[in-house]
């Protein structure tokens, strides 16, 4: 069994006349999580979204443990044990926080269906889930949704977790709660690849980190070692930690 669960090699990826992605090498160790960070328009999003069948590469190859899905549909990779977060959440505002979260749980047509020891789970993870479960999504604070949209993505048990900056627009209280909950299922097992802005939430958090730049990983490697190198981040990021 390969040490990454999700690889990227050489991945190119086209939007229409544009050339997004220039050979993306990356890898998402196993039970860690690894950080993607990069400056705005490098191709962090392209990457997420090519992984997922979102874009199709056009070059290139993404395996997710010993299978090729560099081809495959959207449907197909998350039905394989991919869940992913994009960074507008994907919540319904005229729903509920119950009936989102039904919507995510396959197979239950009713809260009574859904995996009892799994939603308890969640709502420790997440306490704002249990809170406002009546309540419409649409209602919810910046930070709430983003917790709604994380529970909505594991309510499935998933091997891989993506998410598209968890941190964006959180106040810092929010923002610490949320690196409780991901360290917590970072514990749990689940393979853990985030893109993120906020770098003092990456590296709280991060085993792993890739840095890209026009469209290439051009740094990756252990966070610790990232975390102490200022040289390196204002190389590659035009700041320190
Ligand atoms: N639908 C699109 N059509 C044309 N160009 C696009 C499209 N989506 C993204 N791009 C371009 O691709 C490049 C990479 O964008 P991407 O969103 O992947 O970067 P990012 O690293 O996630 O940036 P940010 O941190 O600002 O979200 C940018 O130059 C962007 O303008």
């Amino acid at each position: 069994m390969s040490a990454n669960l999700l690889s990227l090699e050489g991945v190119h990826t086209h939007i229409g006349a544009y050339h997004i992605l220039h050979g993306v090498d990356l890898a998402v160790p196993r039970g860690q999580l690894t950080m993607l960070l990069g400056r705005n328009g490098a191709g962090k999003t392209t990457t997420l979204r090519t992984i997922m069948g979102l874009w199709h590469a056009s070059q290139g190859r993404v395996r997710f443990g010993e299978r090729d899905i560099t081809a495959l549909h959207t449907p197909q990779i998350a039905e394989l044990g991919i869940a992913y977060v994009p960074e507008n959440m994907g919540i319904f505002s005229d729903l509920t926080v119950r009936e989102n979260m039904l919507l995510a749980a396959r197979g239950a047509s009713n809260a009574a269906q859904m995996d009892e020891a799994r939603l308890k789970w969640i709502f420790e993870l997440f306490p704002a889930v249990q809170k406002f479960w009546d309540h419409p999504a649409g209602k919810l604070s910046g930070g709430q949704k983003q917790m709604l949209a994380v529970s909505r993505a594991i309510v499935e048990p998933r091997e891989l977790l993506i998410v598209d900056e968890p941190s964006k627009g959180l106040a810092p209280a929010i923002i610490n709660n949320m690196i409780e909950a991901f360290d917590a299922l970072k514990k749990s097992g689940v393979t853990i690849l985030l893109v993120e802005q906020n770098i003092h939430f990456a590296q709280r958090l991060g085993d792993t980190v890739a840095v890209m730049d026009n469209g290439r990983v051009v740094h990756s490697g252990s966070m610790a070692a990232f975390s102490a190198d200022e040289e390196l981040q204002r190389s590659l990021l035009g700041l320190a930690l």
